[in-house]
């Protein structure tokens, strides 16, 4: 067999909602391996919907942290079977999804630091977690310590102020908080807490990995601006807290080499570096070279919409995180529940397929006939709503719509709220505007038409969907030259440039300019009658 010519690279990782992935990419930038193991599917053991489990509140969202940790060692012995060369490996990062906390037991780091190169992760990690199911970005159960976090710093403005958002009920800060009050004992007996992408990274370490500020900023701890944790928020969540989160770092920042774990077991070299592991947005941001004046729509478990920012502007709604490829710069960004809301509507009213649910896009019109549709089974984020709520073309609210109709409405519902919410944070579509989508929906065609639509601007795909992934493996280059000054732009210079996919159809500016302001108009109208009158 011919000999294989030996490939320098990078690894990208994702420990996104439902998978793991990883991808390789070679000096030239190319994507040349691509793999994923997949929770639900791969991994039924766990019972996992979507990832995760929600509990009978239909609050508390959580995942097996062994889960995660099997999943890695499934994704490599892949890798290893297929005859992946980690000898090439020059770095690796990745990316988490965001504001989920993993809880080290004490006695734990030893354990790390002396794996034996020849028992699987998962059977010398099971014993190392002091919570085995970990609170998640779905999980809506901190109301109360979002109040307490909100009154400590002065209210809410203060806090977006110092920390770049409001209290989210998702934020790491308190989820600790009530982990701390429903389980002190566990608490006690923590001797570190790591986000998803922290502990992803401590597992490649073979060491506890410092958080970086930009996935740090998820978190209602992070003063954003000053890069140190906000002593007053520690104070408010959980005592003996900075010690357990270890000192945040910059995201280029090399956080040590590989763990001789993977040296022995998989071949990597021993000087593989590991560059710190951030959230699977920011690595977005880094995978997709978005420039000022884009537009990045993520399409996955969560949609996120996220812009580049030189300055923070923090304000009641949506989040400011710190730039996770440039220290002096910001990046915003607003989430909404994605595609388990669109899996569902696919299954009621299109049989379960996605070529079916793509016709409906095809075979109804820009406008849906003034039919408008919100969609939220679960609470909704941006903004907190709930519930099905459809309305006929006068404002009337009907109980159904016909299936193609439905179809339709779900998906310009969904991205008519990305749009006058990313307004409301100041955006607006400029003549040079190109939006970058990524994410599994962003696989679908008809979808990315009605996005070019609703916004009015042209939609570009990069090669692949990973772009967290993609990303990953980027920083991880950038990492390398670190010490040089080499700015991200010019790592990435190389690599190639998104695909133009859809175009607006002309007339949709018309169409819409009138369907957004209904569609804002109803969205008061539901939340005024959901909240009740103002305090
Ligand atoms: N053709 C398609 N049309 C719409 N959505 C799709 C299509 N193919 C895949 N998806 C969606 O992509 C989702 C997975 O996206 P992905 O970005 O990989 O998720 P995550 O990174 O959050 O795990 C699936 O849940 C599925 O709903
Ligand atoms: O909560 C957020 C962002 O604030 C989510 O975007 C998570 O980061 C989950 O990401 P995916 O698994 O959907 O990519």
């Amino acid at each position: 067999m011919a000999e294989r010519a030996a490939r320098h690279c990078c690894l990208g990782w994702d420990f996104s909602t439902q998978q793991v992935k990883v991808v390789a990419v070679d000096a030239e930038l190319s994507v040349f391996y691509e793999d994923s193991v997949h929770f639900d599917r791969d991994l039924v053991e766990f019972g996992t919907q979507g990832g995760v489990h929600v509990h009978k509140d239909g609050l508390t969202v959580t995942s097996p942290v062994l889960m995660w940790v099997q999943a890695l060692d499934i994704i490599l012995e892949k890798m290893k079977a297929s005859g992946f060369d980690f000898s090439q490996v020059l770095a690796l990062s990745g990316a988490g999804q965001q504001h989920g906390s993993v809880y080290w037991k004490t006695g734990a780091s030893q354990v790390l630091t002396s794996l034996s190169p020849d028992l699987p992760l998962r059977e010398q990690l099971q014993a190392c977690f002091s919570i085995s199911n970990c609170p998640v970005w779905m999980d809506s159960s901190t109301a109360a310590q979002c109040r307490q976090l909100e009154a400590a710093v002065g209210g809410a403005q203060a806090l977006s102020r110092l920390t770049g958002s409001r209290a989210y009920e998702r934020f790491t800060g308190n989820q600790i908080a009530k982990i701390y009050q429903q389980n002190p004992e566990a608490y006690s007996h923590t001797e570190r807490i790591s986000l998803v992408s922290s502990f992803a990274a401590s597992v490649f370490l073979g060491s506890y990995s410092p958080v970086d500020y930009s996935d740090g900023s998820g978190m209602n701890l992070l003063q954003i601006q000053d890069k140190v944790w906000s002593q007053a928020c520690l104070g408010a969540c959980a005592p003996r807290l900075e010690e357990k989160l270890g000192r945040p770092v910059p995201s280029c920042s090399i956080v040590g080499a590989i763990s001789s774990y993977f040296v022995q077991r998989y071949g990597f070299p021993p000087e593989c570096k590991v560059v710190a592991f951030t959230g699977d947005n920011p690595a977005s941001l880094a995978g997709m070279r978005l420039e000022e004046g884009d537009i990045a729509v993520s399409l996955g478990t969560s949609d996120t919409l996220f812009l580049w920012l030189q300055e923070p502007t923090p304000a009641l709604e949506g989040h400011i995180f710190c730039n996770p490829v440039d220290p002096q710069h910001y990046m915003a960004l607003l989430c909404f529940n994605g595609s388990l809301m669109r899996e569902k509507i696919r299954d009621e009213s299109a049989s379960g397929s996605w070529s079916k649910f793509s016709k409906a896009l095809q075979s109804t019109e820009m406008g849906n006939g003034g039919n408008l549709g919100f969609y939220f089974d679960v609470m909704e984020i941006t903004p907190e709503i709930i519930g099905r709520h459809r309305f006929s073309a006068e404002n009337h609210e009907v109980s159904a719509f016909p299936q193609d109709v439905e179809i339709r409405a779900l998906i310009e519902g969904q991205f008519m709220a990305k749009k006058i919410h990313a307004e409301a944070l100041g955006y607006r579509v400029m003549p040079k505007t190109k939006i970058l989508a990524t994410g599994g929906a962003s696989h679908n065609r008809d979808l990315l038409q009605v996005l070019a639509d609703v916004f009015g601007a042209p939609v570009y795909v990069i090669d692949t969907a990973n772009s967290a992934c993609v990303g990953s493996a980027y920083r991880a280059f950038h990492g390398l030259a670190a010490g040089t000054d080499m700015p991200f732009a010019e790592i990435v210079k190389l690599a190639p440039n998104p695909r133009l996919v859809a175009t607006p159809t002309p007339g949709a500016s018309q169409v819409y300019e009138a369907l957004l302001q209904r569609y804002a108009m109803l969205e008061q109208r539901i939340l005024s009658q959901t909240r009740g009158p103002p305090e």
